[in-house]
């Protein structure tokens, strides 16, 4: 669904953080990004949730070339993707349903009118996510009540329901406990074989990744070292990665 081909990005100084990078992006996979430190894997999410610009490459989407699209066109096109931050920017004072609600943002005023939907409409489709997410009988819970591990429920919900295609999350486990790491991928997991979304997300901890992802990319200064289906790596693999 999504090729990148020689993605290139360099800061103002001429040094390349991001250089050559070649990528596939299928439905239905989990992707789990790996990297030291500086690595890259920020920027590289940054660029393919078309939130940072790149200097040289090219971006097929759906056999569309979108490299160099207006303004407009890349705003009509966003609505497939969804990025999620490190700390993700909530409403910790509101409930979970109406953070979740606010994912409806880029449809709410032609789709309503296309559709005939209705406020009453796009509360049902929201706790419907939350109950993807399995987060329904907290819809109605403040954020700021809620766990760290549930507000990254909230946050996919809110992608989800955004009608996103392509999530893009950046350390989506980082700061939970191992439990809730592992019960968050592994709902993602899920939730990527059923509805058929593709996640993208950077992993500190390469275990995860191994468990859960379908596709693991390694990044080591600025370049792809490995892209692999999702399983143990070696250890001169990790080394390729980390060394
Ligand atoms: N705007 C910028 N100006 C200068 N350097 C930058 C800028 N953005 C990124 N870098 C540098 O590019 C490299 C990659 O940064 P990036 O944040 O993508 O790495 P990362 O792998 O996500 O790191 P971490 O795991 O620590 O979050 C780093 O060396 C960083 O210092």
């Amino acid at each position: 669904m999504l090729t990148i081909r020689n993605l290139t990005k360099r800061l103002t100084t001429g040094q390349e953080i991001l250089s050559k990078i070649s990528l596939q992006i299928d439905e239905g996979e989990l992707i789990g990004l790996v990297g030291a430190s500086g690595s890259g894997k920020t920027t590289l999410l940054k660029c393919i949730a078309l939130k940072e610009k790149w200097d040289d490459g090219q971006f097929i989407y759906n056999d569309r070339d979108i490299t160099s699209l207006g303004i407009a066109e890349k705003f009509k096109l966003k609505r497939d993707w969804a990025f999620i931050e490190e700390s993700p920017a909530l409403d910790r004072k509101q409930t979970a349903v109406k953070n979740v609600l606010k994912g409806r943002f880029y449809e709410k005023s032609v789709m309503r009118v296309l559709t005939g939907t209705n406020a009453r409409d796009e509360h049902v489709l929201a706790m419907d996510y939350l109950e993807k997410v399995g987060l329904l009988d907290k819809a109605e819970k403040k954020v700021e009540d809620l766990s760290g591990g549930e507000r990254q429920r909230v946050s996919i919900a809110r992608a989800l329901v955004q009608g996103a295609k392509i999530v893009i999350a950046d350390e989506p486990v980082s700061g939970l406990d191992p439990e809730a790491a592992n019960s968050v991928l592994k709902d993602l997991r899920e939730l990527c074989k059923r509805e058929k979304v593709t996640v993208v997300c950077s992993l500190h901890n390469v275990e995860f990744a191994e468990r859960y992802a379908s596709r693991i990319w390694g990044l080591a200064g600025g370049k792809i070292v490995l892209d692999i289906a999702g399983r143990k790596l070696s250890s001169m693999e990790r080394a390729k990665i980390f060394d």
